[in-house]
């Protein structure tokens, strides 16, 4: 790889670079569970993600018919479920470990923005023995607004110093975060996207993290 092309390169965390939904699925049905309400499948909660947390628990709350009032006490019941168990079935997507190697062999700045809360966030990545490409992780709550809002995003580069190079994501927010940004994007096919991949702007797309690096290689300099 040139050393000229080296920037900062920012990762979407849930559908991109960890298939986390069968935990934050473990988690809703816990949650549920103690209100005495039936569980949902894991298909639905991932047609729920991508927006957050608080989002997602009302997104079930609204699946179950359980009144809003509750909202505040199911989410925190939520955060509790899933700060305690995380990454049991949580796993990187295949290729990710040695795509994130060969980007750090390569000196780029990597960083996460997510839009899930920052304290899983981050006991999912280093339960996971991912945190240590990472110099920065933005979750949902580090900032009063959450992508698509491009703040987030735009603070996960201020903070890494480098020029921004690319954005990887696997969603609608994700393409329209970078959009807003005025970043290029990479769309990971593999993750929790409902819309066409045809349908969302990005700059590339792939379905295989053993490609990352080469479509980086094939950027423009940032
Ligand atoms: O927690 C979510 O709903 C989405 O998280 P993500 O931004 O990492 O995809
Ligand atoms: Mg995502």
């Amino acid at each position: 790889m040139d050393v000229h092309m080296t920037g900062a390169i920012v990762f979407d965390l849930d559908g991109t670079l960890v298939d986390s939904a069968p935990d934050l699925h473990a988690a809703v049905n816990r949650m549920l569970a103690e209100h005495g309400a039936l569980p949902l499948s894991l298909e639905t909660i991932i047609g729920f993600i991508g927006n957050g947390i608080p989002t997602l628990v009302r997104r079930v709350m609204t699946a179950r018919g359980l009144p809003s009032s509750q909202e505040a006490q199911m989410i925190q019941r939520m955060l509790a479920h899933y700060n305690a168990q995380p990454a049991d079935l949580s796993r990187p997507y295949d290729g990710v470990v040695n795509a994130l190697t060969t980007l750090k062999q390569a000196e780029y700045a990597l960083g996460v923005c997510t839009n899930k809360t920052l304290t899983p966030a981050i006991r999912i990545l280093d339960a996971l023995d991912l945190s240590r490409f990472f110099d920065v992780v933005i979750g949902g709550d580090s900032l009063p607004v959450t992508k698509p809002d491009p703040a987030p995003l735009l603070a996960a580069f201020a903070e890494l110093g480098a020029d921004p190079a690319l954005y990887v994501g696997d969603s609608e927010v994700d393409a329209e975060t970078a959009r807003r940004a005025g970043i290029r994007f990479g769309l990971f096919a593999g993750g929790y996207r409902k819309t066409p991949v045809e349908a969302l702007p990005s700059t590339f797309v792939f379905d295989d993290f053993a490609s990352l690096p080469a479509q980086v290689d094939a950027l423009s300099p940032a």
